[in-house]
């Protein structure tokens, strides 16, 4: 890797889901104020003692892994890009700007996996579904901190409907690398982002200080960065953060699993009246979340960067 992408050790916070929502006051408001600083100073943090257990994270991990075996690449082509409505997209970028194998499923409100192997898409499903339980659990804890009641996110967003998409990458050397860039810089739509990976290595995340930070997601731990429609939501309050991916010459093989959870596709996303003021006016555009994605120049399943489109000029 050239010093170009040198990034920083800086420490991201850690939070421990279990004492979001326990019973015990005093160690629930520790908890939430560590998750007031970690949404408010950073925008990313780890989530430990979270309800997915390690074994079921292996086993995800070690299937789409099996999935991405070199020999097999003919029969992920079927998933090639086809048209702007498609529910599963394969792609494999080896050029200046991606490097990368990625399988893209629309995973909610229907989940789309690939038919073959059969195994792969039950361990999704209970993946996926394991995963909005915390997102759901994280809704509700931030919507506290935003002085809301529990259900106000929730409800924002219409998450019981929400538009998610999950994305399973795969990075060199199965294919050799090009560039040094994984993934260009972006943000993503959305509530939140939640990240497993195998390996640590390579994802960069730029601090609201203007520093790179190299991420090292504490084993079976999950990287949470909060999404562009947060920021929206709270007229900047919560910021999601520009990242991005270095694959540092083909020396280490990662696989990530990376799942934006939006909001439902119809419902209209604007900064909420609490947060605009004549000290802080609306920053933000409000449209659906089906237009945010389109105004990207994206389709449903295609989504990054879709903030500056939104951010009103002032
Ligand atoms: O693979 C990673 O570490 C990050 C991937 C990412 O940012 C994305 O898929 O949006
Ligand atoms: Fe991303």
């Amino acid at each position: 890797m050239g010093d170009t992408y040198l990034a920083c050790d800086e420490e991201i916070p850690t939070i421990d889901y279990s004492l979001l929502l326990c019973d015990d006051n005093d160690q629930r408001s520790i908890a939430l104020e560590s998750l007031r600083h970690a949404c408010e100073e950073y925008g990313f943090f780890y989530l430990v003692n979270h309800t997915i257990p390690d074994d079921v994270l292996k086993i995800v991990l070690r299937g789409i892994s099996n999935y991405f075996d070199p020999i097999t690449i003919d029969e992920r082509r079927v998933y090639t890009k086809k048209g702007s409505s498609d529910k599963i997209r394969w792609n494999l970028n080896a050029n200046d700007g991606e490097n990368r194998e990625y399988l893209k499923v629309i995973a909610h409100p229907r989940d789309h996996v690939p038919s073959n192997p059969i195994s792969l898409s039950k361990i999704i499903e209970e993946y996926n579904k394991e995963m909005r339980k915390i997102v759901f659990g994280l809704a509700r804890a931030i919507s506290k901190n935003l002085g809301f009641d529990e259900k106000y996110i929730e409800k924002a967003f219409n998450m019981k409907s929400g538009f998610d998409v999950m994305a399973m990458n795969l990075y060199p050397p199965n294919s050799k690398a090009k560039s040094d860039i994984g993934i260009p810089n972006h943000t993503d739509p959305g509530f939140v982002v939640t990240l497993v990976q195998d390996v640590n290595g390579g994802l960069q995340i730029l601090s609201h200080k203007g520093r790179w930070i190299n991420v090292y997601i504490p084993p079976y731990a999950i990287l949470i960065q909060l999404g562009d429609h947060l920021e929206i939501l709270t007229n900047g309050k919560y910021k999601s953060h520009v990242h991005r991916v270095i694959v540092n010459k083909n020396k280490m093989q990662r696989i990530s699993v990376v799942t934006l959870h939006g909001p439902s596709l119809d419902k209209f996303i604007v900064p909420a009246k609490e947060f605009v003021d004549d000290e802080n006016p609306q920053n933000y555009i409000g449209m659906t979340y089906k237009e945010s994605l389109e105004a990207n120049g994206g389709n449903e399943i295609d989504v990054q960067s879709s903030l500056e489109q939104i951010k009103l000029v002032i």
